[in-house]
């Protein structure tokens, strides 16, 4: 008996299987993912999966009506393969991650009475699996009271660097993987204000612009801790008492688990705008707060520096639930 493991084509899906298998060491494991995206780059050498196969399957959405009947055509073929991959390996569950690459393994799971296991990151469902939620076994989602687990599988670490903040030392702007060009634009404008105050920048302003970003610190005069992006992120974050940061699901929760307040201003493009929600919903817990990029205001952004730090970190603390990925694994291997 197996368990397969399906999804991807981003870094914000695969990552989740990829903390989810660590707890699943004693299971056969069965990675179904794409030829497009990521999926082999993360996973074609990873020997934890007893097989993994690539899967040709494209998106369904943002295509005109040829290309989506397309698309649907060449996911229901991959579904008819992966139903006999399904039975070769005895799947016991399918656990679906989302993304374009899940869509031929998902249906198959349904085809072939196999229970499904579905994780959402988005507070703002992706189309597959908004698709998908009804005919779910179990849907998993840390933003929906009913869900079975709500700790959202990030790394222990960040939990293990919380520690209540009560006055601003240290800020840090993250762009996310990518970097955000709006954030490094508020981060420079702040500076010279945050360096009469005493207060030391971090600054993770993406590989694409970090020459410029960096430029014009040294213009400024100011010393600030910049880079494109790094592995440290998790220390970093520890020493700050501030964050302003996008709110891609895997930042937010690492923010929270850390008990870091922060300021997200989401990426005005995500699909169904589910950065907007992601913050929101700790937004409407009173746990951070909330500036769509349009709307920036920089002596909006300084006057939060003097709010009550202590209630919003307090609060991320007593209120973020820890052990995502072992709850999870737990509840495939139970299924
Ligand atoms: C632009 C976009 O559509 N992003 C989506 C993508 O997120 P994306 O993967 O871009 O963003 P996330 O916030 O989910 O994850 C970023 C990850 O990169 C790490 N990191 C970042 C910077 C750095 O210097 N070092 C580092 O290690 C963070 O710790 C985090 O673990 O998938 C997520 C999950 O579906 C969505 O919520 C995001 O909205």
């Amino acid at each position: 008996m197996s368990i397969v493991m399906t999804g991807g084509g981003t870094g914000g899906h695969l990552v989740i299987i990829k903390a989810v298998k660590e707890y699943l060491k004693d299971e056969e494991l069965i990675y179904i993912g794409s030829t497009k995206g990521q999926d082999q780059a993360w996973f074609a050498e990873d020997s934890d999966f007893a097989k993994t196969y690539f899967l040709e399957s494209r998106g369904v959405v943002n295509q005109g009506l040829l290309g989506k009947i397309g698309s649907l055509w060449k996911i229901f073929t991959s579904a008819l393969k992966v139903r006999k991959i399904l039975k070769a390996h005895q799947a016991k569950v399918v656990f679906s991650v989302g993304g374009f690459s899940a869509a031929p393994a998902a249906l198959a799971a349904k085809l072939s009475g196999v229970p499904l296991v579905i994780h959402e990151q988005n507070a703002a469902l992706g189309s597959l699996n908004k698709l998908l939620k009804p005919y779910a076994d179990v849907f998993i989602s840390s933003y929906l009271e009913e869900s079975p687990v709500k700790a959202y599988p990030i790394k222990q670490e960040f939990f293990d660097n919380a520690r209540i903040r009560k006055t601003v030392e240290t800020i840090i702007f993250l762009g996310g993987s990518q970097g955000a060009k709006a954030i490094n634009e508020l981060a420079l404008s702040l500076a010279p204000t945050l360096k009469e105050r005493g207060i030391k920048i971090i600054h993770q302003a993406g590989e694409r612009n970090i020459d410029e970003v960096k430029a014009q610190y040294e213009k400024l005069g100011i010393e600030a801790e910049v880079f494109g992006f790094t592995k440290e992120l998790a220390n970093y974050m520890k020493e700050a008492d501030f964050a302003v940061a996008r709110s891609g699901a895997s930042t937010l929760w690492e923010l929270s688990a850390t008990a870091l307040p922060a300021l997200f201003i989401p990426y005005p493009n995500a699909a169904s705008d589910h950065q907007y929600y992601n913050a929101k919903f700790l937004v409407e817990k009173n746990l951070a707060w909330l500036m769509r990029e349009n709307e920036i205001d920089k002596d909006k952004v300084l006057s939060l520096l003097d709010e009550d730090l202590e209630a919003k970190s307090r609060g991320l603390m007593e209120s973020v639930e820890k052990e995502g990925s072992k709850k999870i694994a737990g509840i495939l291997t139970q299924i």
